[in-house]
Protein backbone atom coordinates (compact mmCIF):
# COMPACT_ATOMS: atom_id res chain seq x y z
CA UNK A 1 0.00 0.00 0.00
CA UNK A 2 1.09 3.66 -0.42
CA UNK A 3 3.39 5.24 2.76
CA UNK A 4 1.27 8.57 2.40
CA UNK A 5 -1.53 9.92 0.60
CA UNK A 6 -2.35 13.28 0.13
CA UNK A 7 -6.07 14.95 -0.03
CA UNK A 8 -5.61 18.12 -1.76
CA UNK A 9 -9.25 19.84 -1.23
CA UNK A 10 -11.46 18.54 2.23
CA UNK A 11 -15.16 18.76 1.71
CA UNK A 12 -17.58 16.11 1.62
CA UNK A 13 -16.43 13.21 -1.00
CA UNK A 14 -12.64 13.95 0.86
CA UNK A 15 -14.16 12.87 4.19
CA UNK A 16 -16.68 9.90 3.10
CA UNK A 17 -12.95 8.44 1.71
CA UNK A 18 -10.71 9.18 4.35
CA UNK A 19 -13.44 8.52 7.14
CA UNK A 20 -13.66 4.76 5.10
CA UNK A 21 -9.92 4.58 4.55
CA UNK A 22 -9.45 4.96 8.55
CA UNK A 23 -12.02 2.69 9.27
CA UNK A 24 -11.26 -0.48 7.36
CA UNK A 25 -7.33 0.06 8.93
CA UNK A 26 -5.88 -0.13 5.19
CA UNK A 27 -3.68 3.04 6.15
CA UNK A 28 -2.67 4.83 9.84
CA UNK A 29 -4.26 7.78 10.15
CA UNK A 30 -1.00 9.43 10.16
CA UNK A 31 0.01 8.09 6.71
CA UNK A 32 -3.23 10.85 5.38
CA UNK A 33 -2.71 14.30 4.87
CA UNK A 34 -5.29 16.70 3.77
CA UNK A 35 -5.35 20.38 2.59
CA UNK A 36 -7.66 22.81 1.17
CA UNK A 37 -7.53 26.50 -0.18
CA UNK A 38 -8.14 28.39 3.13
CA UNK A 39 -10.71 26.90 5.77
CA UNK A 40 -8.50 26.05 8.33
CA UNK A 41 -11.84 25.15 10.73
CA UNK A 42 -12.60 22.61 8.43
CA UNK A 43 -8.74 21.31 8.32
CA UNK A 44 -9.08 20.87 12.38
CA UNK A 45 -12.43 19.54 12.51
CA UNK A 46 -11.00 16.94 10.15
CA UNK A 47 -7.50 16.32 12.21
CA UNK A 48 -9.96 15.61 15.50
CA UNK A 49 -12.14 13.61 14.11
CA UNK A 50 -9.98 11.46 12.20
CA UNK A 51 -6.45 11.76 13.83
CA UNK A 52 -5.15 12.28 10.43
CA UNK A 53 -2.72 14.90 9.73
CA UNK A 54 -3.83 18.61 7.74
CA UNK A 55 -2.08 21.04 6.84
CA UNK A 56 -2.75 24.59 4.79
CA UNK A 57 1.04 24.25 3.64
CA UNK A 58 0.89 22.74 0.03
CA UNK A 59 4.38 21.64 0.16
CA UNK A 60 3.95 19.91 3.40
CA UNK A 61 0.77 17.91 2.17
CA UNK A 62 2.12 16.65 -0.61
CA UNK A 63 5.95 16.07 -0.78
CA UNK A 64 6.59 12.13 0.06
CA UNK A 65 2.60 11.57 -0.95
CA UNK A 66 2.19 8.82 -3.30
CA UNK A 67 -0.83 9.22 -4.07
CA UNK A 68 -2.39 12.83 -4.39
CA UNK A 69 -6.21 12.77 -4.33
CA UNK A 70 -7.78 16.32 -6.02
CA UNK A 71 -11.22 16.35 -4.53
CA UNK A 72 -11.63 20.33 -5.16
CA UNK A 73 -14.71 21.49 -8.10
CA UNK A 74 -14.13 21.05 -11.46
CA UNK A 75 -14.37 25.08 -11.76
CA UNK A 76 -10.83 25.15 -9.12
CA UNK A 77 -8.90 22.60 -10.79
CA UNK A 78 -6.56 24.57 -12.42
CA UNK A 79 -5.43 26.70 -9.81
CA UNK A 80 -5.07 23.65 -7.73
CA UNK A 81 -2.57 21.95 -10.33
CA UNK A 82 -0.70 24.82 -10.51
CA UNK A 83 -0.21 25.37 -6.98
CA UNK A 84 0.28 21.84 -6.37
CA UNK A 85 2.78 21.49 -9.44
CA UNK A 86 6.31 22.31 -7.84
CA UNK A 87 5.81 19.27 -5.87
CA UNK A 88 4.70 16.96 -8.14
CA UNK A 89 6.79 14.38 -9.76
CA UNK A 90 6.47 11.45 -12.37
CA UNK A 91 6.66 9.21 -9.27
CA UNK A 92 3.43 10.34 -7.64
CA UNK A 93 -0.27 8.96 -8.80
CA UNK A 94 -2.75 11.64 -8.90
CA UNK A 95 -6.23 10.31 -8.21
CA UNK A 96 -8.70 12.46 -9.50
CA UNK A 97 -12.76 12.61 -8.35
CA UNK A 98 -13.61 15.24 -10.64
CA UNK A 99 -16.65 15.29 -12.52
CA UNK A 100 -15.89 15.45 -16.23
CA UNK A 101 -11.96 16.32 -15.81
CA UNK A 102 -9.98 14.30 -18.40
CA UNK A 103 -6.81 12.32 -17.16
CA UNK A 104 -4.91 13.86 -19.65
CA UNK A 105 -6.18 17.55 -19.23
CA UNK A 106 -4.72 16.67 -15.49
CA UNK A 107 -1.31 15.41 -16.89
CA UNK A 108 -1.05 18.34 -19.16
CA UNK A 109 -1.53 20.78 -17.07
CA UNK A 110 1.17 19.48 -14.62
CA UNK A 111 3.16 19.17 -17.40
CA UNK A 112 4.49 15.52 -17.32
CA UNK A 113 3.66 11.96 -18.32
CA UNK A 114 2.75 10.63 -15.26
CA UNK A 115 -0.08 8.60 -14.26
CA UNK A 116 -3.84 9.88 -13.30
CA UNK A 117 -6.69 7.69 -12.38
CA UNK A 118 -9.95 9.50 -12.68
CA UNK A 119 -12.57 8.13 -10.07
CA UNK A 120 -16.05 8.79 -10.02
CA UNK A 121 -17.43 7.70 -6.11
CA UNK A 122 -21.01 8.78 -4.46
CA UNK A 123 -22.34 10.12 -1.22
CA UNK A 124 -23.27 6.81 -0.31
CA UNK A 125 -19.45 6.01 0.46
CA UNK A 126 -20.06 8.30 3.65
CA UNK A 127 -21.68 5.52 5.28
CA UNK A 128 -20.11 2.42 2.86
CA UNK A 129 -22.51 2.10 0.41
CA UNK A 130 -20.54 3.93 -2.30
CA UNK A 131 -20.63 2.94 -5.94
CA UNK A 132 -17.29 4.28 -7.57
CA UNK A 133 -16.14 4.03 -11.27
CA UNK A 134 -12.76 4.00 -12.08
CA UNK A 135 -10.32 4.70 -15.07
CA UNK A 136 -6.95 4.77 -15.70
CA UNK A 137 -4.92 7.54 -17.62
CA UNK A 138 -1.70 6.59 -19.78
CA UNK A 139 1.55 5.61 -17.46
CA UNK A 140 -0.84 4.26 -15.08
CA UNK A 141 0.60 0.89 -13.58
CA UNK A 142 -1.60 -2.14 -12.93
CA UNK A 143 -0.32 -2.09 -9.19
CA UNK A 144 -1.11 1.70 -8.91
CA UNK A 145 -4.41 0.79 -10.24
CA UNK A 146 -5.08 -2.00 -7.89
CA UNK A 147 -4.02 0.19 -4.84
CA UNK A 148 -6.57 2.65 -5.77
CA UNK A 149 -9.22 0.09 -5.91
CA UNK A 150 -8.19 -1.35 -2.50
CA UNK A 151 -8.49 2.16 -1.16
CA UNK A 152 -11.93 3.01 -2.80
CA UNK A 153 -13.42 -0.62 -2.17
CA UNK A 154 -13.00 0.76 1.50
CA UNK A 155 -16.40 2.83 1.28
CA UNK A 156 -18.30 0.31 -1.50
CA UNK A 157 -17.96 -0.92 -4.73
CA UNK A 158 -15.57 -0.84 -7.25
CA UNK A 159 -16.42 -0.59 -11.15
CA UNK A 160 -13.21 -0.04 -13.37
CA UNK A 161 -14.17 1.22 -17.23
CA UNK A 162 -12.98 3.38 -20.06
CA UNK A 163 -12.56 6.15 -19.52
CA UNK A 164 -15.00 7.75 -22.42
CA UNK A 165 -17.14 5.72 -20.16
CA UNK A 166 -16.77 7.96 -17.32
CA UNK A 167 -19.60 10.49 -18.09
CA UNK A 168 -21.75 7.28 -17.88
CA UNK A 169 -21.00 6.04 -15.14
CA UNK A 170 -20.84 9.93 -13.11
CA UNK A 171 -24.62 10.18 -14.50
CA UNK A 172 -25.76 7.09 -13.11
CA UNK A 173 -23.92 6.55 -10.04
CA UNK A 174 -21.92 9.96 -9.05
CA UNK A 175 -25.65 11.83 -9.42
CA UNK A 176 -27.64 8.35 -8.93
CA UNK A 177 -28.47 8.76 -5.29
CA UNK A 178 -30.04 12.31 -6.24
CA UNK A 179 -32.79 10.61 -8.36
CA UNK A 180 -33.60 8.25 -5.79
CA UNK A 181 -33.59 11.20 -3.30
CA UNK A 182 -36.20 13.41 -5.41
CA UNK A 183 -38.27 10.08 -6.17
CA UNK A 184 -38.48 9.70 -2.07
CA UNK A 185 -39.39 13.17 -1.87
CA UNK A 186 -42.08 12.83 -4.08
CA UNK A 187 -43.14 9.97 -2.29
CA UNK A 188 -43.24 11.45 1.38
CA UNK A 189 -45.19 14.25 0.01
CA UNK A 190 -48.03 12.00 -1.51
CA UNK A 191 -48.11 9.76 1.37
CA UNK A 192 -48.50 13.15 3.82
CA UNK A 193 -51.40 14.38 0.94
CA UNK A 194 -53.05 10.62 1.78
CA UNK A 195 -53.44 11.07 5.25
CA UNK A 196 -50.36 9.68 6.80
CA UNK A 197 -48.16 10.80 9.46
CA UNK A 198 -44.32 12.22 8.68
CA UNK A 199 -43.38 9.33 11.16
CA UNK A 200 -45.07 6.25 9.73
CA UNK A 201 -44.53 7.71 5.89
CA UNK A 202 -40.61 7.72 6.41
CA UNK A 203 -40.53 4.63 8.29
CA UNK A 204 -42.45 3.04 5.43
CA UNK A 205 -40.70 4.71 2.33
CA UNK A 206 -37.29 4.15 3.39
CA UNK A 207 -37.83 0.21 3.80
CA UNK A 208 -39.82 -0.26 0.81
CA UNK A 209 -36.90 1.29 -0.96
CA UNK A 210 -34.63 -0.39 0.87
CA UNK A 211 -35.98 -3.60 0.43
CA UNK A 212 -36.20 -3.15 -2.90
CA UNK A 213 -32.50 -2.33 -3.64
CA UNK A 214 -31.96 -5.34 -1.73
CA UNK A 215 -34.66 -7.75 -3.50
CA UNK A 216 -32.32 -6.37 -6.85
CA UNK A 217 -29.39 -7.66 -5.55
CA UNK A 218 -30.49 -10.94 -3.62
CA UNK A 219 -32.41 -12.24 -6.30
CA UNK A 220 -31.48 -13.17 -9.74
CA UNK A 221 -34.47 -11.65 -11.14
CA UNK A 222 -34.07 -8.94 -13.64
CA UNK A 223 -36.21 -5.55 -12.42
CA UNK A 224 -39.12 -5.82 -14.86
CA UNK A 225 -39.57 -9.35 -13.30
CA UNK A 226 -39.76 -7.88 -10.10
CA UNK A 227 -42.18 -5.46 -11.00
CA UNK A 228 -44.53 -7.88 -12.67
CA UNK A 229 -44.68 -10.02 -9.73
CA UNK A 230 -45.71 -6.91 -7.65
CA UNK A 231 -48.10 -5.61 -10.39
CA UNK A 232 -51.78 -8.02 -9.90
CA UNK A 233 -53.92 -7.70 -12.99
CA UNK A 234 -56.38 -4.70 -12.54
CA UNK A 235 -54.70 -3.81 -9.54
CA UNK A 236 -53.00 -1.01 -7.43
CA UNK A 237 -49.66 -1.50 -9.04
CA UNK A 238 -50.96 -1.41 -12.48
CA UNK A 239 -52.62 1.79 -12.34
CA UNK A 240 -50.11 3.27 -10.73
CA UNK A 241 -47.54 2.19 -13.13
CA UNK A 242 -50.16 3.32 -15.96
CA UNK A 243 -50.10 6.42 -14.41
CA UNK A 244 -46.22 6.44 -14.21
CA UNK A 245 -46.35 5.88 -17.89
CA UNK A 246 -49.24 8.46 -18.87
CA UNK A 247 -46.52 11.04 -17.31
CA UNK A 248 -43.76 9.57 -19.42
CA UNK A 249 -41.39 8.80 -16.27
CA UNK A 250 -39.10 6.60 -17.99
CA UNK A 251 -38.14 9.12 -20.67
CA UNK A 252 -37.69 11.45 -18.10
CA UNK A 253 -35.14 9.19 -16.44
CA UNK A 254 -33.77 8.52 -19.56
CA UNK A 255 -33.25 11.64 -20.43
CA UNK A 256 -31.78 13.20 -17.06
CA UNK A 257 -29.45 10.19 -17.40
CA UNK A 258 -28.26 11.60 -20.83
CA UNK A 259 -28.27 15.54 -19.98
CA UNK A 260 -26.10 15.10 -16.73
CA UNK A 261 -23.76 13.02 -18.40
CA UNK A 262 -23.56 15.81 -21.56
CA UNK A 263 -22.90 18.60 -18.44
CA UNK A 264 -19.79 16.02 -17.40
CA UNK A 265 -18.55 16.41 -20.77
CA UNK A 266 -19.19 20.18 -20.64
CA UNK A 267 -16.93 20.23 -16.69
CA UNK A 268 -14.25 18.34 -18.69
CA UNK A 269 -14.16 20.92 -21.78
CA UNK A 270 -14.70 23.92 -19.75
N1 LIG B 1 -20.70 15.64 -3.99
C1 LIG B 1 -20.84 14.56 -4.73
O1 LIG B 1 -21.86 13.86 -4.73
C2 LIG B 1 -19.71 14.11 -5.59
C3 LIG B 1 -18.68 14.98 -5.92
N2 LIG B 1 -17.68 14.58 -6.73
C4 LIG B 1 -16.61 15.49 -7.07
O2 LIG B 1 -15.88 15.72 -5.89
C5 LIG B 1 -15.30 17.00 -5.94
C6 LIG B 1 -15.47 17.68 -4.59
O3 LIG B 1 -16.83 17.77 -4.30
P1 LIG B 1 -17.34 18.14 -2.83
O4 LIG B 1 -16.57 17.37 -1.80
O5 LIG B 1 -18.81 18.03 -2.88
O6 LIG B 1 -16.86 19.69 -2.78
P2 LIG B 1 -16.80 20.71 -1.57
O7 LIG B 1 -17.23 22.04 -2.09
O8 LIG B 1 -17.48 20.15 -0.36
O9 LIG B 1 -15.21 20.81 -1.24
C7 LIG B 1 -14.29 21.38 -2.11
C8 LIG B 1 -12.94 21.47 -1.40
O10 LIG B 1 -11.95 21.91 -2.34
C9 LIG B 1 -11.11 22.84 -1.68
N3 LIG B 1 -10.38 23.64 -2.66
C10 LIG B 1 -10.85 24.51 -3.57
N4 LIG B 1 -9.83 25.06 -4.28
C11 LIG B 1 -8.69 24.53 -3.78
C12 LIG B 1 -7.32 24.72 -4.07
N5 LIG B 1 -6.90 25.56 -5.01
N6 LIG B 1 -6.41 24.01 -3.35
C13 LIG B 1 -6.81 23.17 -2.38
N7 LIG B 1 -8.09 22.95 -2.06
C14 LIG B 1 -9.02 23.63 -2.75
C15 LIG B 1 -12.04 23.62 -0.79
O11 LIG B 1 -11.31 24.31 0.19
P3 LIG B 1 -11.91 25.66 0.94
O12 LIG B 1 -13.15 25.20 1.64
O13 LIG B 1 -10.80 26.05 1.86
O14 LIG B 1 -12.19 26.63 -0.17
C16 LIG B 1 -12.89 22.46 -0.23
O15 LIG B 1 -12.21 21.85 0.83
C17 LIG B 1 -15.96 17.74 -7.12
O16 LIG B 1 -15.00 17.88 -8.14
C18 LIG B 1 -17.09 16.84 -7.56
O17 LIG B 1 -17.23 16.85 -8.97
C19 LIG B 1 -17.58 13.28 -7.15
C20 LIG B 1 -18.53 12.38 -6.84
C21 LIG B 1 -19.72 12.72 -6.09
O1 LIG C 1 -23.22 17.22 -9.32
C1 LIG C 1 -22.02 17.07 -9.54
O2 LIG C 1 -21.44 17.71 -10.43
C2 LIG C 1 -21.23 16.08 -8.71
C3 LIG C 1 -20.65 14.98 -9.56
C4 LIG C 1 -21.47 13.77 -9.27
C5 LIG C 1 -22.26 14.13 -8.12
N1 LIG C 1 -22.09 15.37 -7.79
Amino acid sequence: MFKKIAFVGAGSMAEALIAGIVKSGVLEPNQIYVTNRSNQTRLQELTQLYAIQSTSDTETAISGAEAIFLAMKPKDVVGALAEIKPFVSKDKVIISILAGTETKFIADQLGMDLSVIRAMPNTSATIGYGATGLTKGAFVTEEQIQLARTLFETVGTVTIVDEEQMHTVTAVAGSGPAYFYYIVEAMEEAAKKGGLNQVDAKELIYQTILGAAEMLKQTDDEPALLRKKITSPGGTTERGIKTLEEHSVKEAIEAAVYQASNRSKELGEN
